[in-house]
């Protein structure tokens, strides 16, 4: 099974969410406290995912509120500098503030990430500041789960949904569940449910599927029962090391293999993956080489410093893909 996707179409992927800072240890493996340093990157999820996709050479814009200050546009001038259009980037007028992500790196595989998100400004997006207009101009919208924690956030995604559904825009839905955003797992299930079954690609770990579930241990087979019986054609379900699987509306299903890394710091993982999943699925490769990319995608950002500036072109990947065949 394929993807079909509009080709008449300006963007390849609009994303929708949070555009952030991390503030990723230098000094690492050793605990915060001993900690001084600290390099500064565009950081969230989305953001992440759609400079990523520039880096991979897709046509890729963001919608979401920046704060009215240095941080705001430190983000907003590092995203134009990649190649993704800021033009529906909103400008915060009310005060709030960017969100800041600090990394710990105790070693390469207990990470942890210190979150200062009060009334971040990502949160203020309003209905009124997605526009129609925008959205039909790309392919496919992505849209990040945390957005949908607050209002009036919540109803400015849920707004973007409609319109891309009613514009025959691909709704590709990134669970990414950050808990510290939420009140409740009752109210992130609420959410996450209705925006999984409207949209027609979903990706998520299978702990991030257990959220939207509201179980624990919940199995691949019963997520995708209750998906298919709604509008998604494609789920992905990523299992870390494991590797991860995806499932078509059609029955088929594959698995991804994870590449072996020289592991800095676990985070960005997934937008790595999700950047050059999409990027494959734009360029009509089939999903088991979507599968493939994505892999290697991720296990080339696990080995870097940070989540954004890391992400690689598209000959690392396929570097990397080549060196896992020929041995
Ligand atoms: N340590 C690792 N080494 C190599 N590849 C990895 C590693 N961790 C994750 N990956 C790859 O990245 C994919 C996504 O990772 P994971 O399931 O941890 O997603 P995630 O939890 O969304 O990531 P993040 O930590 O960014 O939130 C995995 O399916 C695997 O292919
Ligand atoms: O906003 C966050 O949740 C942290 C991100 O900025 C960070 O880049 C990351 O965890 C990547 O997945």
């Amino acid at each position: 099974m394929k993807i079909e996707l509009r080709s008449d179409r300006e963007f390849d992927v609009i994303a929708i969410g949070r555009a952030c800072i991390d503030l990723n240890a230098v000094e690492y493996n050793r605990p915060m406290e001993q900690t001084h340093t600290f390099s500064k990157y565009v950081g969230g999820s989305p953001a992440n995912i759609v400079i990523g996709g520039a880096k991979l050479g897709l046509r890729t814009g963001f919608i979401g509120k920046i704060s009215d200050d240095q941080h705001g546009r430190f983000i907003e001038q590092y995203m134009r500098s990649v190649g993704v259009d800021t033009s529906n980037m909103v400008v915060d007028r009310e005060g709030h503030k960017t969100g800041l992500a600090f990394t710990e790196i105790k070693s390469p595989t207990e990470c942890s990430i210190l979150m200062y998100r009060d009334n971040a400004a990502d949160l203020f997006l309003h209905p009124s500041e997605v526009l129609e207009d925008y959205i039909r101009r790309s392919k496919i919208l992505l849209v990040s789960g945390t957005a949908l924690a607050q209002s009036p956030s919540r109803e400015a995604v849920l707004k973007a949904i409609r319109l891309a559904k009613q514009g025959d825009v691909k709704v590709v839905f990134e669970l990414d569940y950050r808990p510290y955003t939420w009140t409740s797992t009752d109210e992130t299930s609420v959410y996450y449910s209705l925006v999984a079954e409207q949209s027609d690609i979903v990706i998520g770990t299978r702990d991030e599927f257990d959220v939207m579930e509201n179980s624990f241990g919940g199995r691949n087979e019963t997520t995708i029962e209750t998906l298919f019986k709604h509008a998604p054609e494609l789920v992905v379900i990523k299992h870390g090391l494991d590797g991860s699987y995806a499932y078509t509306r059609s029955g088929e299903v594959f698995r991804g293999e994870a590449y072996q890394a020289k592991v800095l710091k676990t985070f960005g993982a997934g937008d790595s993956y999700a950047a050059a999943f999409l990027y494959a699925l734009i360029r009509n490769l089939d999903i088991a080489t979507a599968l493939k990319y994505a892999s290697a995608s991720a296990a080339i950002v696990v080995s870097r410093h940070s989540s954004s500036d890391a992400m690689p072109k598209i000959e690392e990947i396929e570097r990397l893909l080549e060196l896992h065949v020929s041995h």
